[in-house]
This record gives structure tokens, sequence and C-alpha cells, in this order.
């Protein structure tokens, strides 16, 4: 399998802080992934290093087979999570501008139908609605016509239905062929959008997989919530974990589970049975949520 990107051994320090541990992973062609992690777990640090902005401390970076090169990053695109546009400029000037800065540019009028910006063409590209400006961000990450798009935090500060409209697009860019790499916070997005996930904490890949394959691994069975107030200072001897005001119980038996709640006394008012999510996935293994 001929991989988009292949990462050996690579690290980053800050003076005494490594952010970056000796990352060792491979990207396959034609895939979305995505790297997942809390706040300061390293994956701007890491994106940063696969885009060829930040140095790496030690190890290596191939593209398509190929160590890094100047030449290489012709065939990648970049949508930053928040880019200076021009002044005074209509959106289809904006693109035009970029375009020009690269020997080879998409579609120009193509690349608007697909982002749905034709009806913008015309517009002030600071006038535009958080949802339009991240669709142009995205236009200009695609204008050299990349092979490889690196996203960070697209979907941030957009509203559900933006949201949604955003991630079709990228289920175009995947149906053309292109290998997307995603960071978010939004677990959904993850299981929505990525064929493969890693989780990041602390400067290491702790977990990786295809989000539904890592479920089933870590989650077998239902989920069993139960709010705090019902335990009463109790322990659990039984294998959970705490989420949002209350405890998670891992169970492939729900009747027995319940049935020992109600045996031991604890109240069922408030519990809810549920499937694992990639939050529940999350929390297991690294004992903190991803927002916090
Ligand atoms: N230029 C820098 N100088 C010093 N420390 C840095 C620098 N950039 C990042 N760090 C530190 O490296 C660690 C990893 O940061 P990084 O931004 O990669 O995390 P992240 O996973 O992207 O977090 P977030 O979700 O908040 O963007 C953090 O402890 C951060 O403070």
């Amino acid at each position: 399998m001929s991989h988009a990107i292949a990462v050996d051994n690579l690290t980053k320090t800050f003076g005494a802080l490594t952010a970056v541990d000796h990352l060792t992973f491979n990207v396959p062609e034609g895939i979305c992934f995505g790297l997942l992690g809390p706040n300061g777990a390293g994956k701007t640090t890491t994106i940063e290093m696969l885009e060829g902005i930040l140095p790496p401390t030690t190890g290596q970076i191939r593209l398509f087979g190929e160590p890094a090169s100047k030449d290489l990053y012709k065939r990648v695109g970049i949508q930053f999570q928040s880019t200076a546009l021009p002044d005074y400029l209509k959106v289809g000037e904006t693109l035009k501008m970029f375009a020009a800065l690269y020997e080879r540019s998409a579609d120009l009028s193509e690349l608007m139908s697909m982002c749905a910006l034709t009806e913008f063409a015309q517009q002030d590209a600071r006038r535009l609605s958080g949802g339009q400006r991240q669709r142009l961000l995205l236009a200009l990450a695609l204008i050299n016509d990349p092979d490889l798009i690196f996203l960070d935090e697209p979907t941030t500060g957009l509203d559900p239905q933006a949201r949604r409209n955003f991630w079709e697009l990228i289920g175009e860019i995947k149906r053309r062929g292109k290998t997307v790499v995603l960071t978010t916070h939004y677990m959904d997005e993850a299981q929505i959008l990525c064929d493969d996930i890693a989780i990041m904490d602390q400067g290491r890949i702790i977990e990786r997989g295809a989000p539904q394959a890592l479920l089933s691994q870590h989650f077998q069975g239902a989920l069993v919530y139960l709010p705090e107030a019902n335990l009463a200072g109790r322990e659990l001897d039984r294998a959970h974990f705490k989420k949002e005001g209350g405890v998670e119980l891992i169970t492939d038996q729900v009747d027995d589970t319940l049935q020992w709640l109600m045996a031991e006394g604890i109240s069922l008012d408030g519990l809810r049975v549920q499937h694992a999510n990639l939050e529940d996935l999350f929390l297991k293994l690294t004992g903190h949520t991803l927002r916090s």
C-alpha cells in the first residue's frame, strides 16, 4: 500500500518540554485520517511538522514515498485555522490571487462550485458568514489541486448546519481520491469523516485504528450511565469511569448490571443505557474528556 505520509521517530522538544515524543505512523493514500487529543497533546506541533512549517527536533517524514522536500510540498494543501484575507478583495479575486502563486492550479469555477461559493464570487471576502469563510479557506487550501490536504479544526465555531455542509464537502474531496489529515475536538465529526484515527496524549499516539474497530475492541456491549448522586459517595467495584456528573459502567450484560445495582440498593433514577462513542473511548484511554 502506498502512503501519503510515513513518519519515523518524529520528536519535537521546546526546551525541557517534549511536545511530540517519538511518533511513528503511516497514513495510507486516499483516506481521511483524524488526529485527536486534548489541548496540549501535541496535535498542532505534529501537523505543523508534517506541513513543513516546523522543523522536527529528530525523526523523518516521508511524503508519497519520498523524503519530504520543497518539491513534494507542491502537492500539499493547508487550511489554517485563521488566514488573514487580503483587504478589499472579492471572493473570486481572492481565489485568483492565491492561484497565481502556484505553478499548478485547480479550475477556479469548478472549485467555487464545489465549495458552494459561486454566488458569493462578487462579495467582499471579509463579509462572509462563519460557514462561508470556512468554505473559502478550504477553497484556498485546494487552490493548487493538492493530493494531500491538512485541515486543522476546520469546523470550530460553525453552527450544526454549516458543519454538516462542510462534512459533505470533505466527502467530495475524498471521492476525488485525495488524502485528508484532520484535527478536531468534535468526536461526532471524527466518527463520521475519518477512516482511521490516532488518539494523542502527552506527545504520543496512545491508540490507532478505524473508529468502529477501536470502539468494538474497547467496549463489548453497552454503557450504563448513572448520576453520581445515586451512589451517595459509594465506590463501585465494577469497571467504570467518571463522566459528566456521573459514572459509566461498561457491561456486556445490561440485565445483570441493572439487577446488581438494584440489589445493591442503588437508585436507577436518571439511568441511561447507550453505545460507546469516541468520546467514551477517549475518556477510557486518557481519563479526561476531550474538551477539558
Ligand atoms: N512554540 C512553542 N514553544 C514552547 N512550547 C510550545 C510551542 N508550541 C507548542 N508548545 C507546547 O507543546 C505542547 C503541545 O502543544 P500543541 O499546540 O501541539 O498541542 P495541541 O494538541 O495542538 O493542543 P490544542 O488542541 O490546544 O491546539 C503544549 O504543552 C504547548 O504548550
